[in-house]
């Protein structure tokens, strides 16, 4: 189970006596068990933090996330994380990458290494379990954080545009790999991009966030049908979602860009 429910959520940054920034404002959001939820929103609009508060690695000023009805008081096993940067230790081989979390928990060794190779095969590295990320590619790294990430058997996945350093092709690829590991695993998903085709394709909801202060403006159904193929981008059904959130979006990153000027 891993519902998550983030209830009137704000986040400043600064104390009273300096000038503050207002990150969230009274966010409100419930992700039911095993949805794929994705958030886009103008930069600066507060998605990492967002994300960083469910995480545990951020406090809110007001509101709380709760996960199974659970209020987050920090990090915890019950969410695992992925970030842009892989944030991988280089001193270490994938196998011991993936291994990490499961070795502070003192998961004996025979099962953790089990585990860990399992999931390294699952992101399609098999082979690469002796590799040092030095190594890798920028694909290859991501599917190492999120075998570690899924190694740990988290009920809620949340993932910092993962893909945004990779170029297209891998990135089609990646997408791809991480549909099929959800619908294998069955995970609560908190996804944040600035991809708009890559928020529709993956998820089933898209969160449109306004710019500083993030609020939700527009919550999207995706009906689309699943398994999904790539060739849906192209579909009449896609093309509207997608019009749809552009719109929004457009209207947002200039009011965040207006901002950046006033600053
Ligand atoms: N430690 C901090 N102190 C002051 N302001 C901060 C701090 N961390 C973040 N902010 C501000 O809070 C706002 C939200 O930041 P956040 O990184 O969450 O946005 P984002 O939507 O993830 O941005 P991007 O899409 O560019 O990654 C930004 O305006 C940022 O400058």
């Amino acid at each position: 189970m891993g519902a998550l429910d983030i209830e009137n959520v704000s986040l400043r940054f600064g104390t009273r006596h300096s000038s503050q920034v207002v990150a969230l404002s009274n966010l409100h959001m419930r992700i039911p068990d095993k949805q794929f939820a994705v958030i886009v929103g103008p930069s600066g609009c507060g998605k990492s933090s967002l994300l960083d508060l469910v995480a545990g690695l951020k406090e809110a000023s007001s509101g709380e996330c709760k996960v199974n009805s659970k209020t987050v008081f920090g990090p915890g096993r019950d969410r695992g994380m992925v970030f842009q940067n892989y944030s991988l230790f280089p001193w270490l081989s994938v196998q011991k990458n993936v291994e990490f979390g499961l070795a502070l928990r003192n998961v004996a060794m025979r099962e953790r290494a089990e585990r860990a190779r399992h999931f390294v095969h699952a992101v399609g590295l098999r082979g690469f379990e002796n590799a040092y990320p030095s190594h890798l590619s920028g694909g290859m790294k991501q599917r190492v954080a999120i075998a570690r990430a899924l190694a740990n058997d988290p009920e809620v996945l949340l993932m910092d545009e993962p893909f945004g350093a990779l170029d297209s092709q891998t990135r089609a690829v990646m997408q791809e790999l991480l549909i099929d590991i959800w619908e294998r695993h069955q995970k609560t998903v908190l996804f944040v991009t600035h991809d708009i085709d890559e928020a529709i394709f993956l998820g089933d909801v898209v969160y449109v966030m306004s710019a500083r202060p993030g609020r939700i403006i527009d919550t999207v159904q995706v009906d689309l049908p699943r398994p999904r193929q790539y060739d849906l981008v192209t579909t009449q059904d896609f093309i509207d979602l997608k019009r749809r959130i552009q719109k929004n979006l457009h209207h947002e990153v200039h009011k965040a860009l207006a901002a950046a000027g006033a600053d």
